[in-house]
């Protein structure tokens, strides 16, 4: 079993199929483009490039009817005021839902429809699971000050599709404010900021 799959069963108690799942590891210079703030990230970044998140997944098979499941590991911490967040995504096929499981941790999903482009921030954490419906874009954040640990569980078919964001990025960013987490409008931040 490799290592760092090995210390995630052991960290979290999660046995079974994962422990042979294929590892992705994201590091603050994985996420170009990602958090708002980009001097921030680079300033970051170069004094230590850590790991963001970690996802370690697996499929039951890639029929009509199987499922894929995997385990997010997202640290705390922030760049600038962002919190640590996961890239997110669309599904590459579009209707594909998800169910995400909050197994440790305190944070939230940022959802984004990407007809309208409406948002909402739902809290996520040990214990509260989120369902996020087709056609919907998905982020997760940390607003803790522990690692989230979450299992998201999708068709098998779903896929990842980056590109549809990668250039306007989520509308709303999730800032630490003096009372909590606060959603702001990027294009607000980006205008404060020039
Ligand atoms: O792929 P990201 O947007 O970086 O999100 C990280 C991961 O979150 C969850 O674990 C999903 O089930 C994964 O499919 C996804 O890869």
């Amino acid at each position: 079993m490799d290592l760092a799959v090995d210390k995630l069963v052991h960290d979290f108690g999660i046995a079974g199929s994962l422990a042979d799942g294929d590892v992705v590891e994201r590091r603050l210079s994985d996420l170009g483009g990602t958090f708002a703030d980009d001097d921030a990230l680079r300033d970051a970044a170069a004094a230590n490039d850590r790991i963001v998140y970690t996802v370690t997944s697996a499929a039951g098979g890639d029929g009509e009817g199987d499922l894929g499941y995997g385990l997010g590991v997202l640290q705390p911490g922030r760049v600038g005021d962002e919190y640590h967040l996961t890239k997110g995504h669309l599904h590459a096929w579009r209707p594909a839902a998800e169910v995400y499981i909050g197994l440790r941790g305190s944070g939230a999903m940022l959802l984004q429809d990407e007809d309208g482009g409406g948002s909402r921030l739902v809290p996520f954490g040990a214990g509260e699971i989120v369902y996020v419906p087709g056609d919907t874009a998905h982020r997760t954040v940390n607003t803790g000050d522990e690692p989230l640990v979450y299992l998201g569980v999708y068709p098998a078919r779903a896929g990842h599709d980056y590109g549809a964001l990668a250039e306007s990025n989520f509308r709303h960013v999730v800032l630490a404010g003096p009372d909590g987490p606060v959603l702001r409008e990027r294009r607000e931040l980006d205008e404060e900021r020039s």
